[in-house]
């Protein structure tokens, strides 16, 4: 396998948080399934990628062009691995944010092998140069090579041999049209319910070689937010916690007592979601409250709480965005125990479910 990428690492991330830290690029290999039958839920984009490649197989030929999107983690770096394995084809990695001028592509296209997989992920940050050169890499697999500048410049074609384009997004509706309508095939991958989420940490302890009970899994799987990558780190932690603490397996309770170490309650929420809701609850009655004045009191960046914090709160249920502002919802005041004041115009009757939220 060839990495073309050369952006940065990231920096390490919040312990839920979904993109790949630095110990997640360390482990993932390991753990990554290696083909489609070990490739666990989203069984539609199974199915269909599997007829996908089935029939180009048959057919002798390359695999048609495939779209992903889908939240981090969720597996789509993955899924390309598996797409070159399926096809018996090398895979060359790269990403958008590495690929900033129209000849960084065509240095990579023009040594791709016959068949070969490229896998181009957050496809959405790439170029308008080299966006362009996709298209007709894509459709004719042919690069108009510009060499010199201004009048003298002159456009060299250059044949490329036939190669599957996998591209990953997290952003499928910032592609342009012409560059969407160019795959064969699209995938949109989901957040994992957590019966999968629990074969994802039975099988991962399984390759790490840690004994874990059937609640373990559950209770980890349970705080994992729908994401694979976020269940096999918990999962690590957890390990941790269960070697130092106890004998090394993994039971409902060393879970539940490692997680609280790390600030990772049973919904998955972390130290600032919570304090963004406590302080939403707390301080103004569960809002309607503007989302500088809420950042203000967690002693955060607006765009922190609207980029880190948010999204998922509202995925829970547990915020609402409205035009007059952000609102608790009742299950925020069930989930942390609070009664809402009689008469908050972000108001429940307290954790019983029974509320006049947007009655107002
Ligand atoms: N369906 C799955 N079954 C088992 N493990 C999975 C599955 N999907 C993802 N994983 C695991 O989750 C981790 C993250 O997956 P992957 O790197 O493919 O996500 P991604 O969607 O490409 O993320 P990003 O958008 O950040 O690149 C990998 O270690 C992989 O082993």
């Amino acid at each position: 396998m060839n990495w073309d990428d050369t952006t940065d690492t990231p920096a390490p991330e919040r312990l839920v948080g979904a993109s790949a830290d630095r110990e997640d690029q360390a482990v993932e290999a390991a753990l990554r399934p290696k083909d489609l039958d070990e490739f666990i839920g989203q069984e539609k984009v199974r199915e269909q990628l599997d007829l996908v490649l089935r029939a180009a197989r048959a057919r002798g030929a390359t695999a048609d062009h495939v779209l992903l999107s889908g939240a981090p983690g969720l597996g789509k770096t993955t899924l390309s691995m598996i797409i070159a394995a399926e096809m018996g084809a090398p895979i060359r990695i790269t990403s958008g944010p590495a690929i900033q001028h129209a000849g960084d592509l065509a240095a990579i296209l023009s040594s791709l092998q016959e068949g070969e997989v490229l896998f181009l992920d957050e496809i959405h940050r790439m170029s308008r140069p080299a966006e362009e050169m996709l298209y007709m890499a894509m459709e004719d697999f042919r690069v108009d090579v510009i060499v010199g500048k201004g009048p003298g410049a002159t456009a060299i074609p250059l044949e490329l041999p036939p190669f599957t384009l996998v591209g990953a997004t997290t952003r499928a509706g910032l592609l342009p049209p012409p560059l969407r309508d160019r795959f064969g095939f699209t995938a949109h991958m989901e957040f994992y319910e957590p019966a999968e989420l629990e074969r994802v940490i039975h099988r991962s302890a399984h390759l790490l070689d840690v004994e874990i009970a059937a609640a373990g899994a559950a209770e980890i799987a349970g705080r994992s937010r729908g994401t694979p990558r976020i269940a096999n780190r918990l999962l690590r932690r957890v390990r941790d916690y269960a070697q130092v603490k106890a004998d090394g397996v993994i039971t409902k309770e060393i879970a539940a007592a490692a997680l609280s170490v790390y600030e990772v309650d049973s919904r998955g929420l972390d130290r600032l979601d919570r304090a963004v809701l406590q302080a939403l609850l707390k301080l103004f009655a569960g809002g309607p409250v503007g989302l500088s004045t809420l950042a203000v009191a967690v002693g955060e960046e607006r765009e922190t709480v609207e980029e880190v914090a948010e999204p998922f709160l509202v995925r829970e249920g547990l915020l609402a965005r409205t035009p007059r502002g952000r609102v608790a919802t009742p299950a925020a005041w069930a989930h942390l125990g609070l009664t809402a004041p009689h008469g908050a115009t972000g108001g429940a009757t307290g954790g019983n479910g029974q509320q006049d939220l947007f009655g107002t």
